[in-house]
This record gives C-alpha cells, sequence and structure tokens, in this order.
C-alpha cells in the first residue's frame, strides 16, 4: 500500500462534521500533523442537525470540552428522549428516553417482570419505570451524582460550528475560505494529491476527510465510490426545515409528530425552536409538506422554510485510498433518532483509533470499513422499526410501511420479542435492550410470553418489586428543578437579541 508517512491532514467541508473531524484530530494529534480545513462561505451548511444523543456527551468528554461554555455559546438545551406522537396509531404517544427501565435480573430482562406485573394488575405504564422518561414528562433536569441522569443537547448547528472552530483554531487547525473546483489525483495509484481552490491554489495533502455534505465531492465525484440505496426501506426522501420562536419553556425531549406522509421534529433550544417535516415525495409534494408544517408550528416563524433533498443510504466504502468521508458525505439515515452527528463522533474516533501514521494500510481500511457497514446498518434497521410496526392504516404511506418487505435481521428481532420478550443487544451495536424495548412496546408490538422466572414471585413480592422502582423514581424527579430553571444557571446563552440590538 501507500508507505508515505502521513503528516498533512486536509479536511475538506467545514459543517457540523468537518469541525467534529477537525477538533479532534486536532486536539490529539495537532502537535504533531499540519491539519488543515477548507470551506466555501458561499455554499455553507445544510444548517440542520441539532438534535444528539448521549454519546455526544462522551465525545466532548474525550475532548475535555466544557460542557457550559459549549451549552452557552450553542443555546443548548438538555435532551433526555424523543417522544414520538402518533406513531403508533393517531392519538397514541410514547418516548423513547435515554437511560434504562426498572431493573433487569441476569436470566430475564425488566420487561417480564412488567409483562407479568401487568398481567396480574400490578403495573403501570412501562416509562413509569424509567427515571429519564418520567423527568422528560415532568420536564424537570439535574445532573446527579455518578452519572445518574443519562442526557445529551439540543444545540444551534451553526453556532456548534463555530464553537468547534474556536476550539480547533486553538489546537493549531488553520482555516482556508474557498471553494474546491478539482480533486486532482495520482494517475497511478489513484490517491488524492490535492485540491484546487477557486482561488488557483493547490492544497496538497496526505490524508483526506472528505466532509463536504451530500456532495460527496471527493469521494464520490472523484473517487466514483457509489453507495447502496435504501429507498425501498425507508421512503422518506425530503424535508422542509424552519426556526420559529419558543412560546413556553424548552421542553427536554424532542419532539416527533408523525403526519400522513412523513414526520416533523421540534427541537427546543434556549433562544428558539427547529422545526422541521421530513417526508416521502412519492407520496406527498413539497406544498403539501409545507402546509403540513406550517399547520402544526407554535411561534412566531423565524426563517423561511427550506426544501433539502436527501437519499436514505451508505457509502460502499467510506474510507478508500487516502480518503475518508465522514458526515452527509458517507450516507445518510432521516434524522428520528438523531443518529447522524454520533455517527460522525465515531467516525473520527475509529480513524483515531486506527491512525495510518506510517503509511495506509489495505488491511486498516478494510477493518474501518466493515465497523462502518455495520454500525449503521444497525441502526438502519432501528430506524426501519418505527415505520414497520404501525398500527396505522390511514394513509397509502403508512399502509406501504406496514407492508413491507423488512431486512431478516430486523425481522427476527421483531419475531423474537413477539414471541418471547426476549431482546439482545448486539455487542458494540449502538441501541441497547431498553431502546428496542421502549420502541416495539411503544409501537404496540405487545410480548405472547414472557421469561418464566417472572412467574416465580408471588404477587405481593412482585409489588413491592415493581412499586419500589416506581416509587423511587418518582421522589427522585420530584426533587429535581425545572428543565428551564437548571439551563439558567448552569448555562445560559448570552441574549442574542439584545446583543443584535447593541
Ligand atoms: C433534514 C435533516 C435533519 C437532520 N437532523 C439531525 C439531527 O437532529 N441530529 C443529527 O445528529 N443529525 C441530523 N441531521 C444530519 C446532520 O445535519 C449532519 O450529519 C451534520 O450537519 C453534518 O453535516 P456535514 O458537515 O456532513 O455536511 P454540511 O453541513 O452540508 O457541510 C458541508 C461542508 O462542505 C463545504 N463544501 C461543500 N462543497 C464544497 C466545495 N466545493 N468547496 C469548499 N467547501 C465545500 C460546505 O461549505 C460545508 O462547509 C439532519 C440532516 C437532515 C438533512
Amino acid at each position: 500500500m501507500n508507505q508515505k508517512r502521513i503528516r498533512r491532514i486536509v479536511i475538506a467541508g467545514g459543517g457540523t462534521a468537518g469541525w467534529m473531524v477537525a477538533a479532534c484530530i486536532s486536539k490529539i494529534m495537532g502537535k504533531i500533523l499540519d491539519i488543515k480545513l477548507i470551506e466555501s462561505d458561499e455554499i455553507g451548511t445544510v444548517g440542520v442537525g441539532e438534535a444528539t444523543i448521549p454519546t455526544l456527551v462522551a465525545f466532548h468528554r474525550l475532548l475535555d470540552i466544557n460542557e457550559q461554555e459549549f451549552m452557552a455559546a450553542t443555546q443548548a438545551t438538555f435532551k433526555l428522549g424523543i417522544g414520538f406522537d402518533n406513531w403508533r396509531d393517531r392519538g397514541l404517544n410514547y418516548i423513547h428516553s435515554f437511560g434504562i427501565t426498572g431493573t433487569d435480573h441476569w436470566t430475564a430482562g425488566f420487561q417480564h417482570f412488567w409483562l407479568k406485573g401487568r398481567e396480574r394488575n400490578l403495573a403501570s405504564d412501562y416509562g413509569d419505570y424509567c427515571l429519564e422518561l418520567v423527568a422528560s414528562l415532568a420536564n424537570r433536569f439535574a445532573h446527579l451524582p455518578r452519572d445518574g441522569m443519562n442526557y445529551a443537547f439540543h444545540l444551534d448547528a451553526g453556532l456548534y460550528a463555530k464553537f468547534l472552530r474556536r476550539f480547533s483554531e486553538g489546537y493549531g487547525v488553520k482555516r482556508i475560505e474557498g471553494k474546491i473546483v478539482e480533486v486532482k489525483t495520482n494517475a497511478e495509484s489513484g490517491y488524492i494529491e490535492s485540491l484546487r481552490l477557486d482561488s488557483g491554489n493547490d492544497i496538497e495533502g496526505d490524508l483526506f476527510i472528505d466532509c463536504t455534505g451530500f456532495r460527496g465531492l471527493l469521494i464520490g465525484q472523484a473517487l466514483k465510490i457509489g453507495y447502496d440505496d435504501w429507498s425501498h426501506w425507508l421512503f422518506n426522501d425530503s424535508a422542509l426545515a424552519l426556526q420559529t420562536e419558543s412560546v413556553g419553556e424548552p421542553v427536554p425531549y424532542t419532539r416527533s409528530i408523525a403526519h400522513e406522509s412523513g414526520w416533523q421534529w421540534r427541537i427546543p433550544l434556549q433562544s428558539r425552536v427547529g422545526n422541521g417535516i421530513v417526508y416521502s415525495s412519492r407520496y406527498i409534494d413539497d406544498e403539501q409538506a409545507k402546509q403540513t408544517l406550517l399547520g402544526n408550528i407554535q411561534g412566531k416563524i423565524l426563517t423561511e422554510p427550506r426544501v433539502i433533498r436527501f437519499k436514505p443510504c451508505q457509502r460502499q466504502q467510506v474510507w478508500s485510498k487516502n480518503c475518508i468521508a465522514m458526515g452527509l458525505a458517507s450516507g445518510f439515515l432521516e434524522p428520528i433518532e438523531s443518529t447522524s452527528i454520533h455517527l460522525i463522533s465515531r467516525a473520527v474516533s475509529r480513524l483515531m483509533q486506527s491512525f495510518p501514521s506510517e503509511g495506509i494500510q489495505q488491511s486498516d481500511i478494510d477493518e474501518y470499513n466493515e465497523r462502518s457497514n455495520w454500525e449503521i446498518q444497525h441502526i438502519r434497521d432501528f430506524i426501519i422499526l418505527h415505520y414497520h410496526v404501525t398500527q396505522r392504516q390511514d394513509s397509502p404511506y403508512w399502509r406501504a410501511c406496514r407492508e413491507m418487505k423488512i431486512p431478516a435481521s430486523l425481522q427476527h428481532r421483531i419475531d423474537l420479542f413477539r414471541e418471547t420478550g426476549r431482546v439482545f443487544r448486539v455487542p458494540n451495536e449502538l441501541f441497547a435492550e431498553n431502546s428496542w424495548v421502549q420502541v416495539m412496546l411503544g409501537q404496540g408490538l405487545m410480548p405472547e410470553q414472557h421469561h418464566q422466572v417472572a412467574d416465580l414471585m408471588g404477587d405481593a413480592e412482585l409489588a413491592n418489586f415493581l412499586g419500589t422502582i416506581k416509587a423511587r423514581i418518582a421522589k427522585t424527579v420530584a426533587q429535581l428543578p425545572s428543565h428551564q430553571a437548571y439551563v439558567e444557571q448552569y448555562c445560559k446563552a448570552p441574549d442574542m437579541n439584545a446583543a443584535m440590538a447593541k
């Protein structure tokens, strides 16, 4: 392979992906690498991507990012989960929250005891046994000792890129403003040698990270790496996004509201709310989608609705020769479970673990690609679950979701849960048992059986077991401050309007 030492890193693109990658590489190896990031203000970024999952907390800890500073700089609020309204059927809602529900026995997950309790009229809603879920509904939040509360953030994507830019420049990253007009490759090896800018400058490098968004300028257009299209499982291919003024206190969870041919997000920040609708152009046109969105927002509109087109897909190889694609250039899954920013953090962490300092080896490339494929495929299955397991029959869109043939890997999980109540997490898979159970129950999939170990408990013992968990959670939540009060004392952002008025 290419035995050239890797010293010059060129990151193409300065959206969330570009700057997360720059932050991570510069923090860890900035002292020995020359890192450049090229971005074009004229082209801009996709401008969405504001709901995250708890892995971002871990990513920031790896980089020693001060959470209070980050949250104040990005208008961030806390997030404890996602509320799914009308997904199971119209009028039926549930929350997929972070954290764990109840207490497992080593032989059987908590759901088996809950199922037994339900059969004997001793159990209440499944969600009552999850701290993060109960706190979401009560609109309360606080950091708890020993990471007792699992959380993530809602953040302003544009401000996050700016925050990470300041961070990365502090560790030596050089930002270059300009439009990439040509990718120059070596005639023999096919490796990328330099990127030509509209100014005529050539930016040379040893390793190139393609963060150019859906364009995939390096990996797709120059290296001709195609993608696997998942549109037959995930029908949505369009989104409309807009921002509104806040009309009340921010809730600590993302809202995902299903409509006839798609769904809508609502992401509350300190200063405003991010809104959008994700839909399938096969079933609804842009105007209908816009009217649906406009009919379901609260507060004054701050920005015009913008259409974004996408394809649910995965790059066949995210690492090819001396180019690695991250962010939207590497593939895309719609944001119902807020997984894209997570995948960026995973991609750059994986690169740091197999950094090809002394030259690029095919074995590193193969391992990296295999892990990336595997990771996104599990997330893909989890997302398809939300569409396929539904009782909705009110539109051609939902009927098609119910009737489609799903991946065998997902079908097996659904069958196993339906027939036995069991869920097993594949090692290193993002979504743990708690997530699968919450979403399967939330979508209306009720197991036909439970583990017999739950039958060994008498009524009194089972009632005490369930009641103690529920009471402990209710007591903890009652002692928490409101989410708004906590944000204000922990990470209040400067008042943007007042700052602009000065
Ligand atoms: C509708 C929608 C909603 C989403 N919601 C979420 C969410 O809630 N949570 C989540 O985790 N993710 C979400 N995502 C995904 C998230 O937006 C992206 O993962 C994230 O913003 C990273 O984007 P990016 O940096 O790869 O691309 P972009 O933001 O598009 O950045 C591309 C960069 O490349 C530069 N560039 C492109 N071409 C050139 C060129 N020729 N020369 C120079 N520079 C160039 C651009 O200027 C820009 O700086 C959402 C995506 C969509 C479409």
